[in-house]
């Protein structure tokens, strides 16, 4: 990996607190496979070029465990020195990613919380600071933590869905370093304005703005995002990752040396009573919504 991190610690507490089955806060149960199910590799006729989905019905949320799984996968195809891209995307119909799963924020365990966060760290600096090109194959809906998987990736096509930060709109704030990844994708005054107002893009907005790089069809998203893979890995590997790291460098830095602060302050932000009231409320909202 070009920025390796370490995050052992954290890691290892999360493996102790894995849970697969459980009563959110809201009635509702949640089961699936296992988290080894969540997310499958698969190459591609080009074997510089593999494929990483994720399969974790029904939104493709990010838990603990969700996101140790993607952290692993990556991990598991840079140690293969052949593979240099990625695809990420999504094998549900109309959701690339819902986010953070709420049931981690909701009442949240506390001892699982600061491990949560550290897990999502993680997969920020798996992603974001991989040495492989990343491509995004956006083929559904991606708000608030499922943007930052987007944002993450190098170059990004989307079919369908909404994209954003709309994390105001569930009464809390991305943390800065979500936040500095939306301002230097879009730029500052669009990102204040989307910030503040949660907004959430539909392809063509989303373009216009650039926060995706591409539209594609429906049925075209893999071959695109195969033809866009090869043109990354054209460039030479350290022309690329040394790119990477002009663009990257510095902001992947910052969160590496005040990873525990930022553990800290979510941790504080998120037990605060007004924060759970909100978070309770929107997602009430959100299990109410289809009945
Ligand atoms: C100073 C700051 C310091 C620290 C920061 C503090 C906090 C952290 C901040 C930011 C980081 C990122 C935060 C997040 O990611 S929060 C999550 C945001 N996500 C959303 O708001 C999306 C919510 N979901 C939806 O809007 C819809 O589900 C969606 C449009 C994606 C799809 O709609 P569709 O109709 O196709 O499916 P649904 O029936 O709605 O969903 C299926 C199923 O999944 C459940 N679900 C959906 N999203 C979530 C979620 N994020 N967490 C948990 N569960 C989710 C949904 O309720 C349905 O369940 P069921 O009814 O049981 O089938």
């Amino acid at each position: 990996m070009m920025f390796q991190q370490s995050s052992r610690s954290l890691l290892d507490a999360s493996k102790k607190s894995s849970s697969f089955r459980w009563t959110s806060s809201v009635g509702r149960t949640f089961s699936s496979r296992s988290p080894q199910d969540w997310v499958t590799t698969e190459e591609t006729d080009d074997p510089s070029i593999a494929i990483l989905k994720m399969n974790r019905a029904p939104a493709n949320t990010l838990s603990l465990e969700m996101c140790t799984e993607i952290s692993k996968a990556i991990k598991e195809l840079e140690s293969n020195k052949k593979t240099q891209a990625v695809i990420l995307t999504s094998s549900l119909p109309t959701i690339f990613s819902a986010g953070l799963d709420l049931t981690e924020l909701h009442n949240p365990d506390k001892d699982r919380l600061p491990a949560f966060w550290g897990a999502f760290q993680q997969l920020y600096f798996d992603l974001y600071g991989s040495r492989l090109a990343t491509i995004g194959a956006i083929n559904g809906h991606a708000p608030a933590a499922g943007c930052m998987l987007a944002l993450s990736c190098d170059y990004r096509i989307m079919s369908k869905g909404n994209i954003g930060l709309n994390e105001s709109k569930l009464g809390i704030c991305a943390p800065p370093w979500l936040g500095q990844q939306f301002i230097d994708t879009i730029g500052l005054r669009k990102a204040e304005l989307a910030l503040n107002m949660g907004t959430l893009f539909d392809t063509k907005a989303a373009l216009d703005i650039g926060l995706i790089d591409e539209i594609v069809g429906e049925d075209d998203v893999m071959d695109v995002a195969k033809t866009r893979a090869s043109q990354w890995v054209a460039i030479p590997a350290p022309a690329r990752v040394a790119c990477k790291e002009l663009t990257r460098g510095r902001q992947l830095n910052e969160l590496k040396e005040n990873r525990k602060q930022d553990v800290d302050h979510f941790c504080s932000f998120v037990n605060q009573e007004a924060m759970q009231r909100n978070l309770g409320f929107y997602f009430e909202q959100l299990a109410k919504r289809k009945k």
